[in-house]
């Protein structure tokens, strides 16, 4: 190889050496350990900031800091050991700050066939490593998410074949191991159908969401064959340039989930002793059938119940039988009670009954009904047989009625009317619809 002669000529060599796109440089091979710059290109000087006129035939020991100069020697000493060009990454601690190299050594050789001169070549690649740095730590990231995530997740390509999937996908389908290992997605696919309730709009709305590649859904409720309820989330993927990737589905098992929110519900809607509706039932029912029969001209009737006396069942036989007399009233009323009709207890003994297309003379001979039914109820507690007695306010919607609360008020103005005129009656008396013609100022 003809030798490079940098002693003669070093503009000459400088100048051959600018031609080059990457940093290159000169190195002078001394001893095993002693390396001096002999000369730098223009990029590489740009780069280090080491001026060729400052720094040639110094050694790399004065020119880099101690750690820089071991790895650098390192990787000359390997080159002139193996005699052959040595390609290898490097870390640079620089002027412009810490960078990264793919760095190649050519060696020259004197007549004897020492290495007495290597040729370097770099060219930076931080850009890259950042990127594959930055890579890797989204894809560790990820790996982690959905490693640990309690949604089963799914992910599919372009052509919705199966890319990638987590544990918990697999703990909520039962999909068989072939199917995943060779990424049939038609497969997997129709394999979770089979697993649910209505397997046919399942399919038919996955094929919807393949085809509009923007579509997003959240949250929609799937009802499993084994009693399971999953929520689904799924969205396209998109590159920058707006290219589809794929889609990614997120199952979350929300079975738990849901009976707690309905027992909830249950819980907020319904009173414990007793299990009917609670007063909060009630008024909100009443707002809407207020409406309806407003919007309509239907009727709308609603009782007040109130048991009579009943502190002195408390205070005779006890708190508990005093509760089994209410759950036994209830027992009296409920089979009498419509499909559209609410029966509420409004707290302590006293119940409603809201009673939609009802006329008062309608509710009145229904609340007399009532009255005889726990009239003839004899109760068997613990402590002996009970006998119980009712007390009924019957009011209906009129036209003047401008909220449902004048329904109630009314209502509980008949009641205290017939609690007054002696208990175990209903009021008005069911031979009149018109119950503030019978009581007036109630
Ligand atoms: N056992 C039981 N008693 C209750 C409950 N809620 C309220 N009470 C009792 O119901 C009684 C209601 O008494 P009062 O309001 O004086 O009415 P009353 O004795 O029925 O008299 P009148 O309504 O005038 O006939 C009180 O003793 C309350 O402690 C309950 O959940 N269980």
């Amino acid at each position: 190889m003809k030798e490079i002669s940098v002693n003669r000529d070093p503009a000459e060599l400088r100048k051959m050496l600018d031609y080059l796109g990457v940093a290159a440089f000169v190195i002078d091979v001394v001893s095993a350990d002693e390396f001096l710059l002999a000369a730098n290109n223009a990029r590489h000087e740009q780069l280090t900031g080491m001026r060729l006129d400052e720094v040639a035939g110094r050694s790399v020991d004065e020119l880099l800091t101690p750690e820089m100069v071991a790895r650098v020697k390192a990787n000359y000493r390997r080159c002139v050991e193996e005699k052959t060009a040595t390609d290898y990454q490097e870390t640079l601690d620089l002027p412009i700050g810490e960078t990264f190299w793919q760095t190649t050594l050519v060696p020259f050789f004197d007549e004897t066939g020492r290495v007495n001169r290597l040729l370097g070549t770099a060219y930076e690649i931080s850009n890259q490593v950042h990127l594959e740095l930055e890579a890797r730590y989204q894809s560790t990231v990820m790996s982690a998410y959905l490693d640990e995530s309690t949604d089963g997740i799914l992910v599919v390509d372009a052509n919705n074949q199966i890319k990638t999937w987590n544990r918990r996908f697999l703990e909520i389908w039962d999909i068989p191991e072939e199917v995943m290992v060779t990424r049939d997605g038609e497969a997997a696919l129709q394999s979770v159908a089979e697993q649910l309730d209505d397997p046919v709009s399942f399919v038919q709305r996955v094929r919807e969401l393949y085809c509009s590649l923007d579509e997003e859904e959240h949250g929609v409720h799937i009802q499993m064959k084994d009693g399971r309820v999953l929520e689904r989330y799924s969205r396209g993927l998109h590159g920058c340039h707006g290219d589809y990737w794929g889609r990614i589905w997120f199952y979350r098992d929300v079975t738990e989930l849901q009976r707690m929110t309905e027992e909830l519900l249950h819980m907020s809607q319904t009173d414990p002793l007793t299990g009917i509706a609670n007063r909060r039932t009630l008024m909100g029912t009443l707002e809407e059938e207020y409406r309806r029969a407003k919007r309509y001209g239907h009727h709308l009737s609603v009782l007040m119940l109130d048991l009579d006396h009943f502190k002195q069942i408390n205070d005779r036989y006890g708190h508990a039988t005093g509760d089994i007399v209410l759950k036994e009233f209830v027992g009296v009323v409920l089979p009498e009670i419509r499909v559209n009709d609410c029966f509420a207890r409004m707290g302590g003994e006293e119940f409603a009954i809201l009673l939609p297309e009802t006329s008062l003379g309608s509710a009145c001979r229904f609340a007399e009904r009532l009255c005889r039914a726990v009239e003839d109820l004899t109760i068997d507690s613990p402590q002996g047989e009970i006998d119980i007695t009712v007390s009924i306010g019957v009011a209906v919607l009129g036209d003047d009625d401008e909220n449902p609360e004048n329904l109630i008020n009314r209502a509980d103005r008949c009641l205290y009317a017939a609690k007054s005129e002696g208990r175990n009656r209903v009021r008005p008396r069911n031979d009149t619809d018109n119950c503030e013609d019978r009581m007036p100022g109630l």
